[in-house]
């Protein structure tokens, strides 16, 4: 196992405990989300695995050693754990390309200069290399900080909100280099987001947290399909929420339905018993986004053609 989280407890303030018994696995070569609402401890709990801060109980094991705090341990960091957190920390009057190299060995200057420009590849910044990180915009500086840790080859690299300083299409080409890069040199790589969708091809176990407490630990399809409670499937997007009563009620075979998954039928066959009526029917690209109501309970289907007047749902 490459990290173990055993029984970690920690709070900023002794009234309000953030991790109460917190269990965590990790193992070698994996692309793992820590997913959660803004809040919940993502930040938090990179900065525990770091050595940033000191906890009150338990242990934090990487690679069969344990992590200490600032109290124990003077300089954070382990030689193969890296972390890349909001602030970047590079140094402002080096260049990119010396930034990245910062912990490549000067013996042999060409082979530092090919990986230097091999790593600004992967993060798409060959183009940069010379350039001082203050004339970067802050999407391009964390570019630059992702860089220089993977240049060390580390086992595990914390990612805290690796994607939020980007645009879309900076965003796209990133994440398919970044997460190829990592797995062909098998390492692992913790990132948290609150946007799984943006992440969700490459990962292979996604951990939520709320308000401290780890509530799910599972793989992308298994947390899709079956979300520990709606906090879970609302980091999906958007999802229908029905009770236990009105799952019952309308005979349903779960409580959260996505968009997607309510079918719609043009509303002609009047014995169905689902029948609903079509509130606002908008274009959303890919699909029409609407607003129904379902015996006074408001949904969101899509589809692919606008609707109006009633319309047959079916829960398959
Ligand atoms: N230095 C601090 N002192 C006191 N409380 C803090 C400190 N840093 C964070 N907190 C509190 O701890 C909780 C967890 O914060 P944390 O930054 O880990 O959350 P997060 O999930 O990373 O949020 P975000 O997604 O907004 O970055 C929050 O309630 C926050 O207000």
């Amino acid at each position: 196992m490459l990290l173990e989280i055993n029984q970690l407890f920690f709070s900023y303030n002794p009234e309000k405990k953030l991790f109460h018994n917190l269990n965590l696995r990790i193992s070698e070569g994996k692309i793992i989300a820590l997913a959660g609402e803004s809040g919940c401890g993502k930040s938090t709990l990179l900065n525990l695995i770091y050595g940033l801060l000191d906890w009150e109980k338990g242990e934090i094991i990487f690679d069969g050693k344990p992590i200490f705090g600032p109290k124990k341990n003077l300089v954070p960091g382990e030689p193969e754990m890296k972390l890349v957190a909001q602030n970047y920390d590079l140094m402002p009057y080096a260049t990119v390309a010396d930034n990245v190299g910062k912990f490549l060995s000067n013996i042999n200057l060409v082979e530092k200069k090919t990986k230097v420009m091999e790593l600004l590849a992967v993060v798409g910044l060959e183009e940069y290399a010379s350039v001082l990180p203050k004339y970067l915009s802050g999407g391009q500086q964390q570019r630059v900080a992702i860089a220089r840790a993977l240049s060390v080859m580390p086992k595990l690299l914390l990612l805290d909100e690796p994607f939020s300083n980007l645009d879309f299409s900076r965003k796209v080409e990133l994440r398919e280099r970044l997460f190829n890069y990592v797995k062909e040199k098998n390492i692992s790589m913790l990132i948290s987001t609150h946007e799984i969708q943006e992440v969700m091809p490459w990962l292979d176990q996604i951990i939520v947290l709320q308000e401290g407490r780890l509530i799910q630990n599972d793989s992308p399809e298994e947390t899709y399909k079956n979300p520990y409670n709606e906090y879970v499937a609302k980091l999906f997007g958007e999802v229908n929420v029905f009770s236990d009563d009105e799952k019952k009620h309308w005979n349903l075979t779960k409580n959260f339905w996505f968009p997607h998954e309510i079918k719609i039928s043009n509303g002609e066959n009047n014995d169905q018993k689902m029948k609903a009526e079509v509130l606002e029917s908008r274009f959303a690209g890919n699909h029409f986004w609407n607003k129904i109501s379902l015996n006074e309970k408001k949904l969101v289907v899509y589809s692919e053609q606008p609707l109006k007047n009633t319309v047959d749902l079916e829960f398959t």
